[in-house]
């Protein structure tokens, strides 16, 4: 699913308007209709108090319209206008009028001196910001969403919780409304899924307002939010006639003494994710480890006991996987940055593979192109220095991986791959995975699906899709506490099934009422 810009968004608002002859308020009723048809199918007229806060832009002629639909329906409400501004919206000011007519006259507040009485099992509609929020609000209104905050009722947004910036990083985090739900306009925004704003979206779903198709599915974005539909374009189905040749052959090279299980980690996940062979490359001390626990993987050592020191091998892998409880001696590196010099193979590199890359930047020069590195925050922190906030962060990575031509996989509760100045934002996972080894099963089973033939960018984006399900699909059985690394390999290929399940889709019963246009 693309993820739209504002600019984005107001640009194909203006191309609806003009290419299907109607009115901004007519969008805006659409808008205001479909907002309804969601509550009103979860309500079914329940007298809870419904507060909704509308301010003066678009995003308060949507609230201004809700509240007309909610009144015409019988719902208890009350109406306030936060009078942030004297520039209202056009359609803002027919919608109000409307309400008037109705006799519903909206408190309007100016200031903190006149803040509402909530309950906690009432509800909110916040439609106080939208997309158009361009500076910090003022101080009274900053106390006003502290105070819907701490209300404890449940909070319902319009588009964006109030105060988050769809394109940038908002500068004062109290200035926030912290949402239950976000009704989002033909898609969400990518600050749902980022680590500083993303707490503030609890749930979101898009409403389908009706936006110019042409537009909409013509349009670059400069992020791509990748779900079950996205991964499965990329997914290769095996041949009949395929032997295990077919499927490439994984050489995972790491390790150190007492660091040998990430290594098995990973090539046990490089399997599991379909690659035909996979060979361990490790410290003499992790042979007998390697070959009692995973028969089915091949090793190689390193004529040092504890630590890598060389790495030379006459087998022909199809990519190779370095970095994984590797460590970081002298000796390591001299051998990382020579092997990186004559290497011509397919690269994916993690842990102290990028550690060695950030402290040698010059062997960044050596690193073949389309190679996949997956930081985690601190690594990457040491990889790229120290950014503002997560949107400087995503512009430092796209400058980094176009000016060394790979692609970098942020690791994160929503992981970013990067790749051509294009983001894609995982929407799998949760947070049982963050536990000892799941970064090492991510880069086996990037490695794994590398060797299948899979481009570096679809082997990032499909591998970090299948871990996170694989993820998703253990904690149903373990919890988040006790999730560990090998639950996400053994449920790899549920994973892969739940590919083909059909989701049940909502069967409509005839109680439900719809609002029409
Ligand atoms: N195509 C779609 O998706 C559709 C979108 N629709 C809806 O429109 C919403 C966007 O509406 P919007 O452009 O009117 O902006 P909104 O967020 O209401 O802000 C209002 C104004 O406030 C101002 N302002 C900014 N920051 C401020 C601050 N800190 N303190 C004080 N003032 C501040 C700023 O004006 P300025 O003062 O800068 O001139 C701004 O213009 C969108 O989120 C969705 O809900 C639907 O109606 C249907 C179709
Ligand atoms: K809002």
């Amino acid at each position: 699913m693309k993820l739209f810009s504002a600019k984005q968004i107001y640009k194909a608002d203006q191309i609806t308007t003009k290419k299907q002859g109607i009115a901004g308020e007519e969008l805006m009723e659409r808008a205001s209709l479909q907002l309804f048809n969601w509550m009103h199918l979860r309500m079914q007229g329940a007298p809870v108090k419904i507060h909704l806060f509308c301010g003066i832009g678009n995003n308060g002629g949507d609230g201004i319209a809700l509240a007309r639909h909610l009144l015409e329906h019988g719902y208890n409400i009350a109406v306030y206008v936060v009078n942030y501004s004297e520039k209202r919206s056009e359609d803002f000011l027919i919608n109000l009028a409307r309400l008037k007519e109705r006799k519903c006259w909206p408190n309007f507040m100016n200031s903190d001196d006149e803040l509402p009485v909530i309950g906690k099992d009432d509800i909110i509609v916040d439609g106080i910001f939208g997309i158009g929020i361009n500076r910090t609000p003022d101080a009274w209104v900053i106390k006003l969403i502290q105070h819907l905050n701490n209300s404890q009722a449940f909070i319902l947004s319009i588009d964006i919780p109030s105060g988050l910036f769809s394109d940038q990083s908002p500068k004062d985090f109290d200035a926030i409304i912290k949402s239950n739900y976000v009704l989002s306009f033909q898609a969400p925004k990518l600050t749902f899924f980022l680590p500083e704003s993303g707490p503030y979206v609890e749930q979101w779903e898009a409403l389908d307002i009706g936006l110019d198709v042409d537009y909409l599915s013509s349009t670059e974005t400069a992020y791509e939010l990748i779900g079950k539909n996205e991964v499965l374009t990329v997914y290769r189905p095996r041949e009949k006639y395929a032997h295990k040749g077919t499927y490439g052959h994984v050489l995972i090279l790491g390790g150190s003494y007492g660091k040998i299980g990430a290594v098995c980690l990973s090539s046990k996940a490089a399997l599991h994710a379909g690659c035909g062979l996979v060979t361990a490359y490790l410290p003499a001390v992790g042979y007998s480890i390697l070959q009692t626990s995973l028969p089915e993987i091949m090793v190689l050592t390193d004529k040092d006991e504890k630590i890598i020191t060389d790495i030379t091998f006459e087998i022909d892998p199809t990519i190779i996987g370095v970095g994984m409880g590797m460590g970081t001696d002298d000796k390591t590196i001299m051998a990382f940055g020579s092997f990186l010099k004559s290497n011509e193979k397919p690269l994916v590199l993690d842990a102290d593979a990028i550690n060695i890359l950030s402290k040698h930047k010059d062997l960044l020069k050596h690193l073949p192109k389309d190679t996949i590195l997956t930081p985690h925050p601190k690594e990457l922190e040491r990889l790229i220095g120290k950014w503002k906030n997560d949107f400087d962060k995503l512009n430092k990575v796209k400058k980094f991986s176009d000016q060394h031509q790979c692609v970098v996989v942020i690791k994160g509760a929503n992981t970013i791959v990067v790749q051509n100045g294009k983001g894609y934002v995982n929407t799998t996972g949760n947070p049982g995975m963050a536990t000892a080894g799941s970064g090492d099963v991510l880069t086996g089973i990037i490695s794994g699906l590398r060797a299948q033939g899979y481009s570096a960018l679809n082997a990032a984006v499909f591998g970090v899709y299948l871990h996170g399900k694989a993820g998703d699909i253990a904690v149903e059985k373990t919890g988040y506490q006790s999730m560990v690394a090998t639950d996400l390999i053994s449920n790899l290929g549920n994973a892969y099934l739940d590919l083909f399940q059909i989701p049940e889709q909502p069967q409509p019963s005839e109680a439900e009422p719809e609002a029409q246009q």
